[in-house]
């Protein structure tokens, strides 16, 4: 059962708890380029209380240096080797795990973000935002080559995603029975601003139904990113917390890693999801209604 934290001392006790912080960013810190009430204050609080603050999110559309520039726009402290993305996850995931040999390439659906840390780690790669990949012409196989050095396929978040993408990575994961199958995430929706919006599960969701075949996940709540963590941050799983908004990435992501778990309702879950009558089977430590609530440890003194 969760334990639903609204006091100063429970605020208070968690503070004292843990010295490792992990944040989720879409639905915790922002709706997207909207700023969650509260978020800058309450990275305030910890920092000033020497605490560890690392990001972790899933979504791929920017590098971790994308990133920076968007924590700075909004106004968020943050250093580029506090920044975990699941593009950077993925691009780890084919160079350290596959060690994807310098002369294979990958066929990428996604954005700049996911193509900028490929590159970042010496993988060469097609499709993209290749102007001849994002276009609503028909897409006919006479017209297509097989590039017989692709060996991966990586699926993330792509706000223009069309039949020919789908169609290529189509081939080279049907042609290629070695073909690597990754997607960044799959997360099935993402909160913007205005409201949910489908996000990168289901944007890998058609050539999952068309393959008969899942791929293999780098982002939460799969251990790639932790372990990316842990490669430049030192941190106690028993004195560390994650933040999230999400049951089956973000909380699963803390419990496959040993982490304590806080949910907060500000993106993707809501009440029901946790109180019932059907609620989910992923049960986070802690619930408050929004990262912001952590203020009143010092609107109390
Ligand atoms: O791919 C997606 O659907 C979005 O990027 C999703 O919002 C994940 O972002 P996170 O909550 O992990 O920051
Ligand atoms: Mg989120």
């Amino acid at each position: 059962m969760s334990k639903r934290i609204s006091s100063v001392e429970q605020y208070e006790a968690l503070l004292d708890s843990y010295d490792t912080w992990l944040f989720d960013c879409d639905g915790v810190l922002w709706r997207g380029d909207h700023l969650i009430d509260g978020v800058v204050e309450v990275l305030d609080i910890l920092r000033r209380r020497n605490k560890k603050v690392v990001f972790v999110t899933n979504n791929a559309t920017k590098s971790r240096k994308s990133y920076k520039t968007k924590f700075d726009q909004l106004g968020v402290e943050a250093h580029v080797d506090e920044i975990y993305g699941s593009a950077y996850a993925a691009a780890v995931y084919l160079s350290s795990v596959i060690q994807l040999p310098k002369t294979k390439k990958v066929f990428v659906i996604g954005m700049g973000g996911l193509e900028e840390e490929l590159r970042d780690e010496g993988i060469t790669f097609i499709g993209g935002t290749n102007p001849a990949d994002n276009t609503l012409e028909p897409f006919t196989l006479a017209d297509f080559t097989l590039d017989p050095d692709v060996t991966a396929v990586v699926c993330g978040l792509d706000t223009q995603i069309n039949y020919t993408k789908l169609s290529k990575a189509f081939q080279y994961l049907t042609r290629n029975p070695d073909c690597h199958f990754i997607a960044t995430n799959e997360d099935s929706t993402y909160p913007s601003a205005h409201g949910l919006l489908p996000g990168a599960g289901s944007i890998s969701a058609p050539l999952r139904y068309a393959l008969g075949r899942n791929p293999v996940c780098t982002g939460k709540p799969a251990s790639t990113m932790l372990d990316c963590v842990k490669a430049k941050v030192q941190f106690d799983p028993a004195r560390t917390i994650i933040i999230g908004d999400r049951l089956n990435t973000d909380i699963l992501f803390g419990q496959n890693g040993g982490l304590t778990t806080l949910l907060v309702l500000t993106g993707i879950t809501t009440e029901e999801e946790i109180t019932g009558p059907n609620p989910s089977p992923i049960v986070p430590d802690y619930v408050t209604q929004a990262l912001g609530d952590f203020r009143v440890v010092e609107t109390a003194t």
